[in-house]
């Protein structure tokens, strides 16, 4: 027809016409997210990459593995040429990987297709992208490898990873967990709802004009889990830990530049903050010639308060500031004052419960089945014993048989000893948390299941009137 009616110089315009008329019209778009975006690596490219990886369903043919030697965990990819199907808010997206073939001198270019609906486009192209990467972002602090950050380190076992500036750098590989901790079960969750606040509240640090950090002093007897108990909260929330060793800090202008070079998501500790003159109470110390020259060319206590709630306290984002002493009683009040640390967490001897939570670490079900179990736990409960001497005990032997009744005449020896020192004893972990509330109060659990609820004042020795009424006050036997 064309040839026939229509002249030749317009049959090439109403040709292309008429396809596009008759040409069913695609609804759906691919977007294509190439490896790089310009010279740069091409984020939503690296974080498809994570975010898939949680998608590969059973209809996925092929798949890639692999694994580094520092990798813990195998990777695993979708091989080129296969589809994944996701779904957001109720709409659907399928990508797809494309590899190029490898030409001679050339790089294998990658890239995804990710094909929707047209009319998804908005969504798909603003709120879908934005949760990949999101959720590819969370991917990754799962699966990182934790740093243990310290002055006295010289070299790094690891040189991917570890932050600048002078700090020796090595793998955190603490076993310890919330679940691994021997501790009162209420104290743990009221630790673990702390934090999840704390990570939650950046817009409230913001709105309140504070720094967005939060600090525990942790105390109590060697052995009861100070460290671990770091450990398990640097595990919890993937954060690095930065160990501040005060004695090998020269002054407050040294520690100030080790400060200010440690990195944002970070721990960082200051062990046996006792063992550091400047820090115990003064008006306890008799050596007022020694504070005095600690003053001069030492790191002295003003300069960590300083840190802590004084003008530098607000270096860097979500820092947690953990404080340990075997001594809470040698402290400075000043250290102790409300508004310094957001909560006191004392690590007290073992417990029954404690000690149900080490031989299901040690023993698995069979200890916690052992008719021997549940006198143990009575003793344990009745004197002074460290989870870590218990610990020691329970990895004498494999077998339940030999070593429940060796953890029986430990403790019972331990008893007499104890008993001989003092009549009797009380234990009792306690978490003092600084809350929003407007209520001091005192809540106690001891051992003996007695629970009591007492108002509180702030009437301790050296306490400010600032904060005074926003704390809680919790205290929780094991
Ligand atoms: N509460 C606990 N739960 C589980 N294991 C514990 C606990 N306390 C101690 N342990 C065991 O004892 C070992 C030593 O404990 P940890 O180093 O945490 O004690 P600490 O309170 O920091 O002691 P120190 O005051 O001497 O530094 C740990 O590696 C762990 O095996
Ligand atoms: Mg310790």
């Amino acid at each position: 027809m064309l040839h026939d009616f229509v002249p030749e110089q317009l049959r090439t315009y109403f040709s292309r016409l008429l396809d596009r008329f008759f040409t069913p019209k695609s609804k759906t778009l691919t977007v294509i997210i190439d490896e790089n975006f310009g010279s740069y690596r091409n984020q939503v490219f690296d974080a498809a990459e994570l975010y898939l990886r949680s998608k590969i369903g059973p209809e996925t043919e092929r798949l890639r593995v692999g694994k580094t030697p520092k990798q813990k965990h195998f990777t695993i990819s979708i091989e080129k040429g296969e589809e994944i199907v996701d779904s957001f808010e109720g709409s659907e997206v399928k990508w797809s990987y494309v590899q190029s073939e490898k030409e001679k001198g050339e790089q294998v270019k990658r890239h995804y297709e990710l094909t929707f609906e047209k009319k998804l486009r908005e969504k798909i192209t603003s709120s879908y992208l934005t949760h990949v990467v999101a959720e590819s972002e969370e991917i990754k602090r799962s699966l990182r490898v934790l740093k243990l950050y310290s002055k006295d380190l010289y070299e790094t076992d690891d040189d991917d990873g570890c932050a600048g500036g002078n700090w020796g750098c090595i793998s955190l590989e603490h076993p310890s967990t919330f679940e691994t901790l021997a501790m009162d079960p209420n104290a743990k969750k009221k630790i673990i709802g702390d934090l999840d606040r704390f990570l939650k509240r950046r817009e409230f640090y913001k709105r309140v004009g504070k720094a967005w950090k939060r600090g525990y002093l942790l105390y109590g007897p060697p052995g009861t889990g100070k460290s671990s108990l770091i450990a398990a909260m640097a595990n919890y929330l993937k954060f690095d830990v930065f160990d501040l060793e005060l004695s090998s800090i020269y002054d407050n202008g040294q520690l100030k530049r080790i400060l200010l070079s440690t990195t944002n998501r970070s721990i960082l500790v200051f062990e046996d903050i006792d063992c550091n003159s400047e820090v115990r109470d003064r008006e306890a110390d008799d050596d007022d010639q020694e504070i005095k020259r600690n003053n001069n060319g030492r790191v002295t206590l003003s300069g960590i308060l300083n840190f802590i709630d004084g003008l530098w306290s607000s270096f860097g984002d979500e820092r947690i500031i953990v404080f340990t002493t075997n001594h809470k009683e040698r402290l400075d009040p000043a250290l102790l004052r409300p508004g310094r640390m957001d909560m006191h967490i004392n690590m007290s001897y073992c417990t029954g419960l404690g000690f149900r939570t080490l031989v299901s670490n040690y023993l698995g079900l069979d200890g916690l089945n052992h008719p021997l179990c549940e006198e143990i736990e009575r003793l344990v409960d009745s004197t002074e014993v460290t989870p870590a001497e218990l610990a020691e005990e329970l990895m004498q032997d494999d077998d339940c048989d030999v070593i429940l009744p060796g953890v029986v005449s430990f403790v019972e020896k331990r008893k007499v000893e104890r008993s001989k020192a003092k009549d009797s004893v009380s234990i009792c972990n306690e978490v003092v948390v600084k809350t929003d509330d407007d209520d001091d109060e005192k809540q106690s659990v001891c051992t003996n299941g007695m629970r009591n609820r007492k108002k509180q004042a702030g009437k301790r020795k050296g306490r400010g009137a600032r904060n005074v009424n926003a704390r809680t006050y919790l205290q929780v036997g094991m």
